[in-house]
């Protein structure tokens, strides 16, 4: 049977912005208020999605959510139709009108965390939905994830869809953006890795001092117990809360790992040499590369401002493996050079693509924020809904609904504009058509 890692990128929604809502994440504050371009942010991402779909690799679409989130307006009191319950929000509180825009959605790494068929003892593939519960604007996403999941998802002999945890910070979830998996073929038992960024009830243990830790061990525990994966099958490892203070959010900000390869900084984890120890151990004896980027090769500072290791690490048909880093690696000198020497090195490593995503990278999301993956066996491939997977006509569909729908240009004044929402749930409507998903969003139920 062959064995798949399917990549499913977040359509960017009509109303991508830069509203500066994620503290800790340098880009996202760094571009707070500038003018965005929901028009391009969803062609870099359809053209991202094209391009490894040509390289041969199973390519998906996720859908966008339905913003602004009125439902959740409503909840914190605003009231009157939809257009007043807009603009009341925008004339008392900007700021919450601002996060209950938000195109987050869009950085499907955060999605939701997936453990492949051959990882869980039950034998299908598993997803839980992360609760983001740590930034307001991400914490209105899993309810709608787990709908949309579940439409490309849908077959219940090969798929299992659990709720995502509890919505508490001691549970903080941010999903596969701390979730890697090692494996030989995607079809063969994995060594999961789980990366959190403190232990919620040990206040004890090592946290950041000056920004969040978004995700839990405890949460990284309830994962792994829903999924199934016996301790052999798991790695738990704590992220360096030094790098969380200099603006690495995520673990995938400064580590990604593909089937034998492991690529990360010298500083992204805590105990490394141990944890490594650990990985090789329930690897088996088949050959691993952990590829260490030093400081002294490329600061820290260098990495969050470039995405080094927001790339994603992709095997080609020839079994080579591709990097696929944002256009930001090619302009620093240091990172070009960096990733030109790393593919004559002897390591499966050997090509890397660069792709222009920097209306996503303005906020902090670079390629590897902009996909879930999802290993996948032939007959779990051939159960997903099939209308979601990405081919010349759906590329060709989507360029064009997107001509129709979205905005060239949207200020944080626009936000402001009921016909915003209209324009949104036009579009969303008919994009449940095109991916055949059903009644996912609220204003459709
Ligand atoms: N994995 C990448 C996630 C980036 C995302 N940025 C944001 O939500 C910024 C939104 C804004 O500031 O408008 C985040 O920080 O969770």
């Amino acid at each position: 049977m062959n064995f798949y890692e399917a990549n499913f990128d977040g359509l960017v929604g009509p109303t991508h912005n830069y509203a500066g809502l994620s503290v800790g994440n340098v880009a996202s504050l760094n571009n707070a208020k500038s003018l965005s371009s929901p028009k391009q942010a969803a062609k870099q991402g359809l053209q991202k999605m094209q391009a490894l779909s040509k390289l041969g690799l199973v390519q998906g679409v996720l859908a966008p959510q339905e913003r602004p989130d009125v439902y959740t307006l409503r909840r914190l009191g605003f009231s009157g139709n939809d257009a007043q319950v807009i603009q009341q929000a925008a004339k008392q509180a900007p700021e919450v009108l601002r996060a209950v825009c938000s195109a987050s959605s869009m950085w499907t790494a955060n999605a939701a965390t997936i453990s492949p068929s051959a990882d869980t003892l039950d034998g299908k593939v598993h997803f839980t939905p992360a609760n983001l519960t740590n930034k307001f604007h991400r914490s209105l996403e899993p309810e709608t994830t787990g709908r949309i999941l579940k439409a490309m998802f849908s077959d219940e002999r090969h798929f299992a869809h659990h709720s995502h945890l509890p919505d508490n910070d001691h549970f903080g979830d941010e999903g596969a953006a701390n979730h890697t998996r090692l494996c030989r073929g995607y079809g063969d038992k994995g060594v999961e890795l789980f990366v959190y960024g403190r232990t919620a009830f040990d206040q004890q243990q090592p946290a950041p001092q000056k920004y969040p830790a978004r995700h839990t061990k405890e949460a990284c525990e309830a994962v792994a117990r829903l999924h199934g994966l016996t301790d052999e099958t798991l790695v738990l490892m704590q992220q360096n809360p030094d790098v969380i203070d200099q603006g690495v959010f995520h673990n995938d900000v400064i580590a990604v790992g593909n089937q034998n390869v492991l690529f990360y900084h010298q500083q992204a984890f805590l105990h490394t040499e141990q944890k490594l120890a650990e990985i090789q151990r329930k690897f088996g004896t088949h050959a691993l590369h952990f590829i260490e980027v030093k400081t002294s090769e490329v600061s820290v500072e260098e990495a969050v401002k470039t995405y080094l290791f927001n790339t994603q690490l992709v095997t080609l048909a020839n079994g080579d493996m591709a990097i696929i880093a944002p256009t930001e690696c090619r302009d620093s000198a240091t990172v070009s050079a960096y990733l030109e020497q790393l593919t004559g090195r002897g390591t499966p490593v050997r090509q890397v693509h660069y792709m222009d995503v920097k209306q996503s990278m303005q906020n902090g999301g670079g390629p590897a924020c902009l996909r879930l993956r999802v290993a996948l066996g032939e007959q779990e491939l051939a159960a997903v809904n099939p209308a979601v997977l990405m081919n010349d006509a759906l590329f060709g569909r989507l360029n064009q609904w997107v001509d129709q729908h979205y905005r060239d240009q949207l200020t944080e004044a626009d936000l402001a504009d009921p016909q915003l929402l209209i324009e949104s749930r036009q579009a969303l409507d008919e994009l449940t058509q095109i991916l055949k998903l059903g009644s996912v969003y609220q204003f459709q139920r």
